[in-house]
C-alpha cells in the first residue's frame, strides 16, 4: 500500500516536472541555470505575491510590496513561480485577476535587486527565469486580466502583456520605462507588446519610454476599458464583474476557449488547427454539449 502510494506520488510529481519544461522556454541546454539563480533571488527579501482562490472560478493575484509601488524583491519572482505553479494545478479554475496592493500595480523590479545582480550572468539567469514564469502564466488555461491601477512601469508593464486582457482605473499608466534605465524589455514584454498593438506602436512605446494613460492604451488596443473607479475595492469589484462575463459556465469549457486561443496565438495555423482539434475532443459529447442539446438553445 505505502509502496504503491509512493509510487503514484512520483508519477504525479514527474508528469508536473515534464509538464512545466513544456510549458517553460529555457532549460539547462540553454544555459539556464534555474538553482542557481533562485538561491540568488532568495537573498533579496520582502513583499509578498498572494493568492486567493475564489469558488466563482476566479482567483485574485496581489502583488505585495506596497512600501516599493510593488517592485519585485527577489523572493517575489521566486513566489511568482510558486503561485502559477498551484494555478497550473487548479483544475476548478477559470480566470485570473493581477492587482497591486495600495492602489497602485507595480513598478518593475525593485532597483536595488537590479544593482546587486548587474553582472551578465545572473542578468540573463534572472530574464530566463521571469521569461519562463511569465510564459507559463500567459499559457494558464485562464482567462486573465492585468488591473492597472497608479502605474505599471518597467516590468510591471511587461507583466500586463502576460495577461489576456488589461483593464485600466481612472488616472493610471502603463509605461516602458526600460530606455530611460539603459534597458529592453527582458521578461518578454516587447516580444507580447508587439503581438498586442504592432510593430509600430510597439516602437514608439519603448523607444520613447511613453506613458500611455487609459484613452491612449484604449486606442492602441493595449486595454480593453477603462473601469469607472479609481478605488481599490470597488476596481476590483468591477474587473472581478468584467471577467465573470467570460467565465461564466462549466470549467472544461472556459478552459477550452483559453486554449484555443492561446494556441491560435503562438503557434503555426496548422499546429494551432491539430490542437484546436485536440481540444475539441475535450469538448465534445461533454456533459456541457450533452445538456445543450437536451435544452436546444435559440441564440437570439
Ligand atoms: C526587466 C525589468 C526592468 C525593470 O523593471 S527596471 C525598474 C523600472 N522601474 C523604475 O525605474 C521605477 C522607478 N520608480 C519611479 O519612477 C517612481 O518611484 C514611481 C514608480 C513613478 C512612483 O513615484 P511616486 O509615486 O512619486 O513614489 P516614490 O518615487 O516616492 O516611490 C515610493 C517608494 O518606492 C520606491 N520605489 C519605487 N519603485 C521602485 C523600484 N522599482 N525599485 C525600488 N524602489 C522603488 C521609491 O524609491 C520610494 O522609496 P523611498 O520612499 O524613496 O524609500
Amino acid at each position: 500500500m505505502a509502496l504503491a502510494l509512493w509510487k503514484n506520488f512520483l508519477q504525479i510529481t514527474l508528469k508536473r516536472i515534464l509538464q512545466q519544461r513544456r510549458l517553460s522556454l529555457y532549460n539547462g541546454a540553454h544555459g539556464y541555470d534555474e538553482e542557481l539563480i533562485k538561491k540568488k533571488l532568495q537573498q533579496f527579501s520582502g513583499g509578498s505575491i498572494n493568492l486567493s482562490k475564489e469558488d466563482n472560478g476566479i482567483a485574485i493575484l496581489t502583488l505585495n510590496n506596497p512600501k516599493l509601488m510593488n517592485a519585485f524583491t527577489g523572493t517575489m519572482m521566486v513566489e511568482l513561480q510558486e503561485r502559477v505553479t498551484e494555478l497550473e494545478n487548479w483544475k476548478d479554475g477559470k480566470g485570473l485577476i493581477i492587482h497591486g496592493a495600495g492602489n497602485t500595480f507595480c513598478s518593475g523590479s525593485d532597483l536595488n535587486v537590479v544593482k546587486e545582480i548587474s553582472n551578465s550572468q545572473d542578468g540573463m539567469n534572472m530574464c530566463m527565469f521571469m521569461q519562463n514564469t511569465l510564459t507559463r502564466l500567459m499559457r494558464l488555461p485562464l482567462i486573465s486580466v492585468a488591473l492597472v491601477q497608479g502605474k505599471a512601469f518597467g516590468g510591471g508593464a511587461e507583466l500586463t502583456t502576460a495577461c489576456d486582457f488589461r483593464l485600466m482605473t481612472p488616472g493610471s499608466e502603463i509605461r516602458f520605462v526600460h530606455k530611460h534605465m539603459g534597458l529592453v524589455p527582458g521578461w518578454g514584454g516587447g516580444a507580447r507588446l508587439v503581438r498586442i498593438v504592432g510593430s509600430g506602436a510597439a516602437l514608439q512605446l519603448l523607444g520613447g519610454a511613453a506613458r500611455v494613460g487609459p484613452e491612449r492604451a484604449l486606442g492602441l488596443g493595449l486595454a480593453e476599458l477603462t473601469l469607472p473607479s479609481a478605488e481599490e475595492a470597488r476596481a476590483l469589484g468591477e474587473a472581478r464583474a468584467w471577467l465573470s462575463q467570460y467565465t461564466d459556465g462549466p470549467a472544461d469549457v472556459v478552459r477550452a476557449v483559453k486554449k484555443v486561443v492561446a494556441a491560435g496565438r503562438e503557434l503555426p495555423l496548422e499546429d494551432a488547427l491539430r490542437t484546436e482539434k485536440e481540444i475539441f475532443g475535450t469538448v465534445w459529447g461533454g456533459p456541457a454539449n450533452l445538456q445543450a442539446l437536451v435544452r436546444r438553445p435559440k441564440h437570439k
